[in-house]
């Protein structure tokens, strides 16, 4: 098998090759802390989180950089709103995000640097860019000149003159093109500024990304990532700035992800049709979240809906019903996690992986996970006592590609019981009372009393539970 990615650079997909052997240094664009963060954040977190599972779990040596871009024309209008400081505006939205991603189960990247501490190093960039003639001082603030750089728009596939030519862009004289971009920009009064040798002032968005790459992960880096509205003009940007500072190439290859749209438009605080991750895990298990941004290729849209939420959030059941299967009938689980570890494996994991070298397609991914979910609960039903030692063997080999395919995805991370137990809490009805009539109502079906059988169900009907008959037995769940 050959990983191939599909590169924004060349519009290809292109089989992987890290530049170093065996090393990934990978930048993913964070997030600008000023508001709590949405699902369409959420969707370009997961997903780079499962580019970083799924690389590691190549074997290979993987540094990820994840910033935080902590200032910000937005995170002083904020700070202004709000009366506090703009420091304060970010500590408090980076310390929502990191507890909003630790609860999805994202992985912490290895490297988390703010752009306020970098200063130093995008003061030596841009100072770097203006000995080079790419970029000009005017008035305290910095301009990249765009005209500079041949390659300015190879990554949009935008050219410069048609660009001009197409501009509604407010004319400023102090900029050589309109194009032009800004490095640094000066002091306004009462706003946060450092030290630089154009005076006081703070850097401009795109600078950080080319100073902080290029200071952590060195002037070429392997994968470069973010949504598809980072294409134009930031990553378009960072490449003009990284690759006039140290001709070489910045970036090898260029990964975007499509948006969480809701009523096919983008998920943004702009447009106002935000739903926060918060919120959403009040309702809903994080894992669903995942299994929800996860079952649709990466680089397609995805449209946010309730009924879209349902449907994973029942798909988690199944998954966790069949964990308490296995461990009702055969016992320990955490020896299949252990095993889950190992480089055996079967069809359904060679399925999974197939699927994921495919541009990371976790679509396929998903749904080699959901086969091999039925899988074992059909080896379930099918064992009896002649052909129960081959089943178990079957059993054992297909849990352990379940566990494999569970943490790339980031999936199934707790105790079935446990699940189980914190949804019925959560639902506030009699848990044991509903155990006790499901566990009845089987009995009674058995003995064909469909007349109790029914009681039953309208009893608890009565007490707001649907239940629900599969192979893994009936599972239960609060109607709304
Ligand atoms: N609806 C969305 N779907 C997918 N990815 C998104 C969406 N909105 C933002 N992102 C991505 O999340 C990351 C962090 O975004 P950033 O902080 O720049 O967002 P923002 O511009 O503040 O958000 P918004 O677009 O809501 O105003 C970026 O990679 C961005 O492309
Ligand atoms: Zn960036």
């Amino acid at each position: 098998m050959a990983l191939r990615i599909y590169n924004t650079l060349s519009g290809q997909k292109e089989e992987f090759q890290p530049i170093e052997e065996g090393e990934v240094k990978m930048y993913v664009c964070g997030p600008t802390v000023y508001d709590s963060s949405h699902i369409g954040h959420a969707r370009s977190v997961i997903f780079f989180d499962v580019v970083y599972r799924y690389l590691k779990g190549l074997g290979l040596d993987v540094t990820y950089a994840r910033n935080f871009t902590d200032i910000d024309d937005k995170i002083i209008n904020r700070a202004e709103q709000l009366g506090v400081t703009a420091k304060a505006v970010a500590e408090k939205y980076m310390d929502e995000f990191h507890r909003d991603m630790d609860a999805l189960h994202v992985k912490r990247p290895d490297l988390a640097p703010l752009a306020t501490e970098h200063i130093d190093d995008i003061i030596a960039l841009i100072s770097r860019l203006i000995d080079k003639g790419k970029a000009y001082p005017v008035d305290g603030d910095v301009y990249f000149r765009v005209t500079s750089f041949d390659g300015y728009g190879k990554l949009s596939g935008r050219k410069l003159e048609d660009m001009e030519a197409g501009a509604r862009i407010e004319v400023d004289d102090r900029k050589e093109n309109p194009f032009d971009f800004a490095l640094w920009k000066a002091q306004k009064p009462g706003e946060p500024a450092w030290e630089s040798p154009w005076g006081m002032g703070r850097p401009g968005w795109h600078i950080e990304c080319s100073a902080m790459s290029s200071r952590l992960l060195g002037e070429t880096i392997d994968i470069h990532g973010g949504g598809k509205d980072l294409i134009f003009p930031h990553h378009e940007n960072e490449i003009a700035q990284s690759e006039a500072a140290f001709d070489a190439p910045f970036v090898k290859y260029w990964m975007h992800n499509g948006f969480v749209n809701i009523n096919a438009e983008k998920m943004s605080k702009s447009l106002g049709n935000t739903t926060m991750i918060k919120d959403v895990l009040k309702a809903y298990h994080p894992e669903a979240v995942r299994l929800f941004l996860l079952s649709n290729h990466y680089r397609s849209p995805i449209d946010y809906n309730e009924q879209a939420m349902k449907e994973a959030a029942g798909n988690l059941d199944k998954l966790y019903a069949l964990l308490r299967r296995v461990s009702d009938e055969f016992g320990n689980l955490s020896i299949l996690r252990l095993q889950s570890f190992n480089n055996k494996f079967g069809d359904l994991f060679r399925e999974f992986c197939e699927g994921m070298e495919d541009d990371f397609n976790s679509a396929r991914g998903t749904a080699a996970l959901f086969e091999a979910l039925r899988a074992t609960n059909r080896a379930i039903d099918e064992m009896t006592d002649e052909n129960a030692f081959e089943s178990k063997i079957e059993i054992d080999g297909l849990m352990v590609d379940l566990f494999k395919m569970a943490n790339i995805l980031g999936v199934l991370n707790e105790n079935p019981y446990e699940y189980f137990d914190a949804k019925k809490d959560k639902a506030g009805v009699d848990a044991t009372r509903v155990e006790a009539l499901i566990q009845e109502r089987a009995e009674v079906r058995k003995a064909k009393n469909f007349q109790r059988a029914d009681e039953i169900r309208e009893e608890l009907t009565a007490m707001g539970v649907a239940i629900e008959d599969g192979a893994g037995g009936t599972t239960w769940k609060v109607m709304d």
